[in-house]
C-alpha cells in the first residue's frame, strides 16, 4: 500500500486507527475455546466488528509464536482474512544481519503477505535494509517506545548532541525515505511529538500505548498530525479486550468506534 493509498483510507473512514490483534487465549471469551481455531474465530469476530472504524490492523506475532505451528496458522488465516483496504503491520520487532534480516522480510512481505513489519534499529543500517528492497512494503522503525524501559538506551544524550532516539530518526532517513518508512513513537511519550516532527515532518508514525497504557489520543494528534494525518494510532487491550462475554465482538466494535469519533473530530481539527 502507498503513502497516499493510505491516506486516502484515513480519509474516506476519518479514522487512523489500528486495532492490535495481541489475540491471547487466557482472555478471549471461554465459549470461543470449544472453536477449532480459537484464536483465528476470535480475531474474525473482532475484524468484523471493527473494520469500518480501522484502516489498519496489527497482530503481534508475540501472541501467535507461542502457540508454535498452530499460532502460525491462526496468523496466516487472520492475514488472509484481513480486507485489503486495511494495512496489515507485522510486530515482530526484527532485525539481525544482512542476510538473516532478508529471511525475516521474506517470511513476513512474502509469505505471509503482510504491509508492513516492526523492526528494531539497534543493529544498523545493514540490518534495515533489506527490509526496504520490497516493493510496496514498509519498514517501522522503533524510535521512541511506549515502555518506561525505553528510557533507558533511546533517552541517552549523544557526545555531538541529541539523545539516541533522535539519531536513529535522522540516520536512517537515509536508508528509505517517507514512502517506506515510519516510525514507532509511544503515545506515552507525547511530550517529545513535537521535537519528533521537527526531525520527521513528512512520514507516518505508528503510535501505541493509548487506553491501556493511558497515553493521550488528543495530544497525540494534536502535536503528531502532519498534512497526510501520518498517524497511526494502536490500541490493542481496550478494544480487544473490553467485554469477555459472547458480546466481546459487538463491545469491541463499539470501542473502536468511540476512538473513530474521537478522531474524525480531530482530523478536522488538526489536519
Ligand atoms: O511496536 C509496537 O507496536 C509497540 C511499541 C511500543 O513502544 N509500545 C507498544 O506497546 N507496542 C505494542 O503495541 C501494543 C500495545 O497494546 P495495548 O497496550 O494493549 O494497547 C502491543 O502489541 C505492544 O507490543
Amino acid at each position: 500500500m502507498t503513502k497516499q493509498e493510505l491516506f486516502n483510507q484515513i480519509t474516506q473512514k476519518s479514522s487512523y486507527l489500528c486495532v492490535g490483534l495481541d489475540t491471547d487465549l487466557n482472555r478471549i471469551p471461554k465459549h470461543l475455546l470449544k472453536a477449532e481455531d480459537p484464536l483465528f474465530e476470535f480475531n474474525k469476530q473482532i475484524i468484523d466488528a471493527t473494520i469500518d472504524y480501522a484502516v489498519a490492523y496489527k497482530p503481534n506475532i508475540a501472541f501467535y509464536e507461542a502457540h508454535g505451528v498452530k499460532g502460525w496458522e491462526s496468523l496466516q488465516k487472520t492475514i488472509e482474512y484481513i480486507p485489503k483496504e486495511a494495512f496489515t503491520i507485522a510486530d515482530a520487532k526484527r532485525g539481525d544481519i544482512g542476510n538473516t534480516s532478508n529471511m525475516y522480510a521474506r517470511a513476513f512481505f512474502d509469505a505471509m503477505n503482510f504491509d508492513s513489519i516492526t523492526v528494531a534499529p539497534y543493529m544498523g543500517e545493514d540490518s534495515v535494509k533489506p527490509f526496504l528492497e520490497f516493493d510496496n512494503k514498509w519498514v517501522i522503525l522503533l524510535a521512541l517506545t511506549s515502555n518506561a524501559g525505553g528510557k533507558d538506551f533511546q533517552n541517552l544524550s549523544l557526545e555531538k548532541g541529541g539523545e539516541l532516539y533522535e539519531e536513529v530518526l535522522s540516520k536512517s532517513q537515509e536508508w528509505g525515505s517517507d514512502e517506506e518508512l515510519m516510525y514507532v513513537v509511544g503515545a506515552t511519550r507525547a511530550e517529545a511529538l513535537q521535537n519528533i516532527r521537527k526531525i520527521v515532518p513528512d512520514h507516518f508514525l505508528l503510535v501505541p500505548g493509548v487506553g491501556a497504557q493511558g497515553g493521550s489520543l488528543e495530544e497525540v494528534s494534536k502535536y503528531g498530525m502532519n498534512k497526510h494525518c501520518g498517524l497511526l494510532v494502536n490500541s490493542s487491550r481496550g478494544i480487544i479486550y473490553a467485554d469477555d462475554s459472547v458480546d466481546f465482538a459487538k463491545t469491541a466494535g463499539v470501542k473502536a468506534q468511540e476512538l473513530q469519533t474521537e478522531m474524525e473530530g480531530f482530523l478536522a481539527k488538526f489536519l
